[in-house]
């Protein structure tokens, strides 16, 4: 065990692409935590699909040993956080678990809103914070600029920020000594009984569920029986260890030191994040505060495109689970897409995360129905509905009135695309709530229906602003407005994976704009097909898709058999990509890309 004041513990905030997973394979690589040749780029993002998009996702930690210039050897422990906006819930809880921050900002670009959403968690915890400007080695570095606007817009100090280059190593050690020398040590007693923070779990394959624990008072060793302190459940701990990052069994954790337990815990539903752990018989005191869990907010329907891999989608969805707490899942039957599941997800990344997952390491094709959010319907009897599939929407007579989720919004950009970011906030029924400038950039932040920003709000903020605005959000809580399920009737029968709620104000265009996408999207049949977009009964928009019989054998002449039946063959290929609504094939593509706002 290593005594409390060579101990340092601290976590590395940034924006998305700022360095931080750079920064952090620099530090455990200059300190020989692991040899050049273990090291892999990005070595804290293991999953495939992290690694694939650049985003960190799960927390991880990692123990570093360091000798510093006074010639004291530390343990630094840093815990990875997730840099986008759906997990802010977790970068706010694993915060807690550590004392200090390292504030990397990119010197080329300064501080965009995941710097700011990221470095409040980091305030909100207490931290002591050490300003990095990284990518000094970039011609367009300007440091003092950035130093200065960290200043302004965060108000911290940063005249003694550190420059770094993670990429080329210069400004590394200056960074570990600043670890070392301006964070704070832990805090903890020895011999109390045993106060442990869970601070993470995850499942593996070999070894069940993985628990990671902050140390505060006590000591943890191999063979403790444990005790859960929210629901009282007792464990038997066979193996304890720390990450350097694979991990390495050792006997026992001290205060102040951060590790993970085993205890042939099955599911990480068994393990409540934020938890307090103590021993089975020495009970400490109090538990610690914990954390609330986090909530889903997004759901949408999970359908195999062949309903022949429902079993198979079962499997795959309840191995996902496992290992994921905050996403949920219940069976659903649509009469249009047959059996499915109603997922919920933290965020659209999220939801994209797990798709992905489920198609490629499953190899399972889905139809991804429209995300929604929770409704809350207020019923004439007074009781309080919550509505998480527009399809489950109750009669209207008995319904007094809706309210939707609000989000508070956060917005830098700079100042060329303000007005067409004011207008994108604008058209999604976003209340403006404050305008201010930091140098040539502008900071806006709007009050939005969630509704509104689920689909592809950042996709259309992204795309407006060339990439050079970032956003952030959180929850505000929910307000009432005119709202109403609008239904899409293909050849006169609803398609319930297409129903969605809109404003009313905004039906007739979202209507309109749906339908005439499906009629683009939907193949032309041997009849005649109107596409409508209805509210209650009222039809508010339609087209109509024209027939056409398509003959694929027609332009092969004769005798050709086995050319015709290959081509038969492609065709019904084709066809199991679609799935049939009535008389009417509909492109799997068709149920996102419908619903895909262009304004
Ligand atoms: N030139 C230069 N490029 C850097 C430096 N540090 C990081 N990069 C590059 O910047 C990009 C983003 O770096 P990452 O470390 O993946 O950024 P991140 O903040 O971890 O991003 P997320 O994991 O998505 O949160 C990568 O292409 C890095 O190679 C640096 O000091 N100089």
């Amino acid at each position: 065990m290593t005594p409390l004041s060579h101990i340092r513990n601290f976590s590395i905030v940034a924006h998305i692409d700022h360095g931080k997973s750079t920064l952090a394979d620099r530090l455990i690589q200059s300190t020989n935590t692991v040899s050049e040749r273990e090291m892999k780029e990005q070595m804290l993002d293991s999953m495939d699909i992290e690694r694939e998009r650049g985003i960190t996702i799960k927390a991880q930690t990692v123990r570093i040993n360091y000798t510093a210039r006074n010639g004291e050897d530390y343990v630094l422990n840093l815990i990875d956080t997730p840099g986008h906006v759906d997990f802010a819930y977790e970068v706010s809880r694993s915060m807690r678990a550590v004392e200090g921050s390292l504030l990397v900002v990119d010197s080329t670009q300064g501080v965009e809103a995941q710097t700011l959403a990221n470095v409040y968690h980091a305030i909100e915890a207490d931290h002591e914070i050490v300003p990095v400007l990284n990518k000094i080695d970039l011609p367009a570095a300007d440091c003092d600029r950035v130093a200065e606007q960290i200043e302004d817009v965060i108000g911290i100090d940063a005249s003694e920020a550190i420059r770094v280059s993670a990429k080329t190593g210069v400004g590394i050690e200056d960074t570990l000594e600043a670890i070392v020398h301006r964070l704070p040590a832990p805090k903890g007693t020895l011999d109390a009984p045993l106060k442990a923070m869970l601070v993470d779990s995850w499942y593996d394959s070999y070894l069940g569920v993985i628990v990671l624990v902050r140390i505060m008072d006590g000591v943890l060793k191999k063979g403790d029986r444990i005790r859960m302190m929210q629901n009282g459940s007792v464990h038997h701990v066979d193996r304890i260890g720390v990450f350097r990052p694979g991990m390495v069994e050792i006997d026992a954790l001290g205060p102040g030191e951060i590790g993970f337990l085993t205890a042939s815990i099955k599911q990480v539903r068994d393990t409540r994040v934020g938890d307090t752990i103590t021993h089975e018989k020495k009970v400490c005191d109090k538990a610690l505060p914990g954390f609330k869990p986090s909530q889903p907010v997004v759901f949408c329907g999970l359908f195999p495109v062949d309903s022949a891999e429902f079993e198979d989608l079962r499997d795959a969805i309840e191995k996902l689970a496992l290992n994921d707490a905050s996403f949920s899942f219940e069976m659903e039957t649509s009469a249009a897409l047959g059996f499915g599941f109603r997922c919920g997800f933290l965020g659209l990344l999220h939801l994209e995360v797990i798709r992905d997952r489920i198609v490629r390491e499953y190899d399972i094709d889905l139809i991804t129905t429209a995300p929604s959010v929770i409704y809350h319907i207020h019923m004439k009897d007074g009781t309080m509905r919550e509505l998480h599939n527009p399809a489950d929407m109750p009669d209207l007579t008995h319904v007094d009135h809706l309210e939707e989720p609000r989000i508070k919004a956060t917005i830098l950009v700079p100042d060329d695309y303000l007005g067409d970011v004011l207008k994108l906030c604008q058209d999604r029924r976003g209340i403006q709530q404050d305008l201010t400038y930091a140098g040539s950039r502008a900071m806006v932040v709007y009050d939005l229906p969630l509704n509104e920003v689920v689909f592809d709000f950042y996709d259309r903020l992204k795309s407006v602003t060339k990439g050079y605005a970032s956003f952030d959000y959180q929850m505000i809580g929910y307000r009432q407005d005119n709202l109403v399920k609008m239904q899409i009737l293909v050849n006169d029968e609803p398609v319930d994976a297409l129903s969605t709620m809109v404003h009313r104000d905004r039906a007739e265009t979202r209507g309109r704009a749906m339908v005439e996408k499906l009629k683009d999207l939907i193949p032309r049949h041997m009849f005649k097909i109107p596409i409508q977009a209805a509210i209650g009964g009222k039809v508010i928009a339609r087209e109509t898709l024209s027939a056409m019989r398509k003959d694929v054998t027609a332009k092969c002449y004769g005798g050709d058999a086995t050319r015709k039946k290959k081509l038969l063959e492609k065709q019904k290929a084709g066809k199991k990509k679609m799935r049939q609504f009535g008389k009417v094939d509909i492109p799997q593509e068709a149920f996102i890309s419908a619903l895909k706002m262009d304004g």
